[in-house]
């Protein structure tokens, strides 16, 4: 990656706080051959990202030029105001899933913040820790980050370089934009997804035996932690809870329509609020940022070696770019779903090609 992209940050990073976001910004700024030091309250999750190649354990004698807080966000603003005093020629950051609330901390405190940037890499995963870190997590993710009037063009620069070297890509926003953007986008979801997978809690084994690709799909980020999101879900409460009441209001609607499903009026209820649904996924982003949606194909293969690769190798036999693929396997049979996506202009040349090659397609 480095010989066709140069690295941008010649310095020393240090990251404060080296779980899930630490350690992967070390791991992917390591990669790049930037120098990486590690601190954390906890002397171990230190070790262990050291262990894992995200950099080596901070020192007295280090000269970080940036410093990235990667703390949760209720400890965020002590920890900036901390980094800010200790070294007095870096430029601060930090990855807090919130930006006003640490910003209007250190504004009350009366910290100076000209060297300090609130930043927010828009890529995670479920569970916390250096365990869980990844060096390809930023890799074409969005990564907001937060100038304000006080941030000279120098130092924002620099944060927007670390993105950059990581593989994000910087998008400047105002925290209040941020704050929210995030609760309808990722703070909302959460609860969703929490709420409906909570659902599933005292269901019968034969329930949950059935469930398909759209439970999973819904409930995929129940598995994250509550005590990272009580602090996340507190501090951007504002932006949340306005999202929710309408969220209410709609669930009530369907529920009121469904009670009464053959009351004039009702299944046209049902009706728009599911094609309001439509409307609202054509609205996210597909790939490389389009606003297009592809088709999906699903072939079914047998589980044994080189299948998967022999379809691939025929897609490309086929001239057919795909857009998207997930490989699932279909329980107590011996045999692998692959779902991908392509532009819907070849779907059905496609479709005739597979089947003419024996592929069988679901
Ligand atoms: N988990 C996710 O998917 C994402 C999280 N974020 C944000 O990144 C930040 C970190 O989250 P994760 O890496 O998931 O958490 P984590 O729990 O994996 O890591 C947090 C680390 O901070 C350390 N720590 C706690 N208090 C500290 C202090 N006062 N000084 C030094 N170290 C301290 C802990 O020992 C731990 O190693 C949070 O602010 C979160 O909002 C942002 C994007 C995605
Ligand atoms: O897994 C996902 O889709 C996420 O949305 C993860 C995530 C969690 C918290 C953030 O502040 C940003 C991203």
């Amino acid at each position: 990656m480095s010989d066709t992209h140069p690295v941008r940050l010649n310095a020393q990073v240090r990251i404060v706080g080296t779980g899930l976001l630490g350690a992967s910004i070390g791991l992917a700024l390591r990669s790049q051959g930037v120098d990486v030091v590690l601190a954390d309250s906890s002397p171990s999750s230190v070790r262990l990202a050291a262990d894992l190649g995200a950099g080596r354990p901070a020192s007295a004698t280090d000269v970080p030029q940036v410093i990235v807080v990667c703390v949760p966000p209720d400890v965020t603003s002590d920890v900036i105001e901390a980094e800010l005093r200790a070294y007095p020629s870096a430029v601060v950051t930090d990855v807090a899933s919130v930006k006003l609330a640490p910003l209007n901390q250190l504004r009350e405190r009366g910290v100076d913040i000209t060297r300090y940037i609130g930043s927010h890499p828009l890529a995670g995963r479920e569970r916390g820790g250096a365990i869980s870190a990844r060096g390809d997590l930023f890799i074409g993710r969005p990564w907001v980050v937060c100038r304000v009037e006080e941030t000279p063009p120098w130092a924002l620069a620099l944060v927007e370089d670390l993105a950059l070297d990581v593989g994000a890509v910087p998008i400047e926003m105002t925290p209040q934009a941020h704050d929210q953007a995030v609760g309808l986008v990722s703070h909302v979801p959460q609860i969703v997804s929490s709420l409906m997978a909570k659902q599933l809690e005292g269901a019968s084994d034969d329930a949950v035996r059935l469930a398909g690709q759209g439970v999973r799909d819904v409930t995929r980020i129940a598995a994250s932690s509550p005590e990272l999101w009580i602090q996340i879900l507190g501090a951007n409460k504002d932006s949340i809870v306005g999202v929710l009441e309408n969220l209410q209001k709609d669930l009530q609607n369907v529920t009121d329509a469904l009670r009464d499903v053959d009351a004039p009026g009702a299944r046209t209820i049902i009706a728009e609020e599911m094609s309001a649904g439509n409307a609202g996924v054509a609205r996210l982003p597909g790939k490389h940022g389009q606003n297009r949606r592809f088709a999906q194909i699903v072939v079914l293969v047998d589980d044994r070696p080189g299948q998967l690769a022999q379809l691939l190798t025929e897609l490309g036999e086929l001239n057919i770019n795909v857009e998207d693929l997930r490989l699932e396997h279909a329980e107590g049979a011996q045999m692998g779903m692959v779902e991908f996506s392509v532009i819907p202009e070849v779907r059905d040349s496609l479709l005739k090609d597979l089947e003419k090659r024996n592929w069988r397609v679901a």
